[in-house]
């Protein structure tokens, strides 16, 4: 950072995040909001964007939970199990705050060392469900809805019972396995997912004996239909691409080619089914003739969301978590008003001060920090991101739906892999990621300690995907708020909101 401007930003003011006057009448009107005994759900904007399923669907579900304890209780062939083990202890960070299971108290020496994996509340519930389910008619489709807080594992938790049920079907048809298919999909919105779901996918199925596809922008189609000849067992994806398919004239048609496609995920469903991608979803979808389990996963359910699938798949099966629509509980989150003194209404003053703190503060010794800046709109990432280089000396990468996929990729990276470690005696260096949250969604940022909401996010749905990207897997991580005296007490509120586990709604 510029010396000049730290010392300045010291001068002006110290470590400083936005207070409120306790006597006054809109903060006595807020402490009567946020009850803390209160279980009402909590509005961001001004209508609810999340909706629940009712209580009598998921509450045997939510009692599953304190029940199982280890993934030897789970119906899971034994090869899958340990592959999923073994893949979680190879992706697990900062070993030593792994998650633990909170129904065991006392705390081993392999569980305080991340050597003991246990199934989180999600994965405990979905593979339950998914593989236990006994069909009168074995080619009847069943259509889950899984949702649970962001980086609660459900990657797992939808990868377990695909995996499983591969390797079953294997199983029970032993050689006579068909040749030219794909038996399995994961649809994903972005470039940046697809790259993220398929490594795991691809280095599990090593260990299974399976072959996994990533059909993205760079990938080719003498290779896809080479490796479709020989049988792609689990394809991932997105919609748009996964339809680019039929203007090739070897596929003939889209139906014929995923005949035999059994297992369908949709991940980031609430993506996937919001206005601007339901298209896509859906044609992809209507392609898939002999399907029997999709399951649609989404941190969030959104009211529209809600209403698309009840519409399609009335008798879908719900599974959600007693958390849901909480913000993880490892979260610290804090506003900070930029319409006080220092700032006196700049937020990009009161940004950089805040990132000046964060880079200051004595936490992650030794290491590189990172800090995720997140923006409503496209157009303030490049104008916000220029600043802080310019005028503050910060390290920053904005990321842009203009860039190509390969830039993008490499300005995520850094924020993607574990935090880097400093050498010894240099100096403490922080990277800055700006971006929206759309190209945010569902990354599985390694290890990422702080989040700045530069814009209050439009609805609960959006604050819950972008304050999710820290706190993951019961690591701790804080958000910072950027708001000014303009924002409704709503706003104002939601640090104590989060501190008291408050539903959003
Ligand atoms: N049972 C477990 N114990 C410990 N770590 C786990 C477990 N299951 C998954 N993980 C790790 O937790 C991290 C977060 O998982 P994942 O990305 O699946 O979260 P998510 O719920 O899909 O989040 P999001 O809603 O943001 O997409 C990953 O690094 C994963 O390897």
């Amino acid at each position: 950072m510029n010396r000049n401007i730290s010392l300045r930003l010291k001068s002006c003011t110290s470590v400083r995040f936005a207070s409120y006057n306790a006597s006054s009448k809109s903060f006595q009107k807020r402490k009567q909001l946020e009850t803390p005994t209160a279980d009402i759900p909590y509005k961001i904007g001004s209508y609810a964007s999340l909706k629940l399923p009712e209580e009598e669907k998921v509450s045997g579900l939510h009692r599953l939970v304190g029940q199982i304890d280890s993934f030897a209780q789970l119906k899971l062939v034994p090869p899958v199990r340990d592959a999923l083990i073994k893949q979680i202890k190879q992706s697990t960070v900062l070993r030593s705050q792994n998650f633990i299971s909170s129904t065991k108290k006392v705390k081993t020496e392999d569980e305080m060392n991340g050597l003991i994996i246990r199934p989180t509340p999600i994965q405990v519930e979905t593979i339950k469900v998914v593989n236990s389910i006994r069909r009168t008619n074995k080619n009847e489709l069943k259509v889950f809805t899984l949702a649970a807080e962001t980086g609660s594992g459900k990657t797992w938790a939808y990868l377990a019972p695909l995996f499983h049920k591969l390797k079953i079907e294997e199983l029970e048809s032993g050689t006579r396995m068909e040749k030219s298919q794909i038996r399995s999909v994961v649809l994903v919105p972005t470039h940046e997912l697809v790259y993220q779901v398929s490594e795991v996918v691809e280095s599990v199925c090593k260990d299974l004996d399976l072959s996994a596809y990533r059909w993205d922008v760079d990938s080719n189609f003498k290779d896809f239909i080479g490796a479709y000849r020989n049988k792609i067992d689990v394809l991932v994806t997105t919609p748009a691409k996964l339809m680019s398919l039929e203007k090739y004239d070897d596929v003939g048609s889209l139906k014929s080619l995923l005949t035999g496609l059994n297992f369908c995920v949709v991940d980031e469903a609430d993506t996937l089914m919001d206005k601007s991608w339901i298209n896509d979803t859906h044609a992809a979808l209507k392609n898939m003739r002999s399907l029997k389990d999709v399951l649609f996963v989404s941190a969030t359910i959104p009211s529209e969301f809600n209403k698309v699938t009840k519409k399609f798949f009335p008798d879908s099966i719900p599974i959600t978590t007693p958390s849901l629509h909480r913000l993880p509980k490892a979260i610290e989150f804090r506003n900070i008003n930029a319409s006080v003194p220092p700032y006196k209404g700049s937020k990009i003053k009161a940004l950089a001060q805040a990132l000046y703190a964060i880079h200051s503060d004595g936490t992650e010794l030794g290491y590189e920090k990172r800090v995720i800046v997140f923006c409503n709109e496209k157009k303030e990432c490049m104008k916000i991101s220029h600043r802080l280089e310019t005028e503050f000396g910060h390290d920053v990468s904005c990321i842009s739906s203009e860039d190509a996929v390969d830039v993008r990729r490499s300005k995520i990276l850094p924020f993607l892999r574990h935090p880097q470690l400093l050498e010894e005696g240099q100096k403490q260096t922080m990277k800055v990621l700006v971006c929206t949250d759309l190209l945010a969604r569902g990354l599985n940022f390694s290890g990422i300690r702080n989040v700045i909401l530069y814009d209050v996010p439009k609805t609960s749905v959006d604050l819950v995907h972008r304050a999710g990207r820290t706190g993951r897997m019961n690591q701790g991580g804080r958000v910072f708020m950027i708001v000014t005296n303009k924002d409704n007490s709503h706003v104002k509120g939601l640090p104590t909101v989060v501190r008291y586990k408050r539903r959003l709604a």
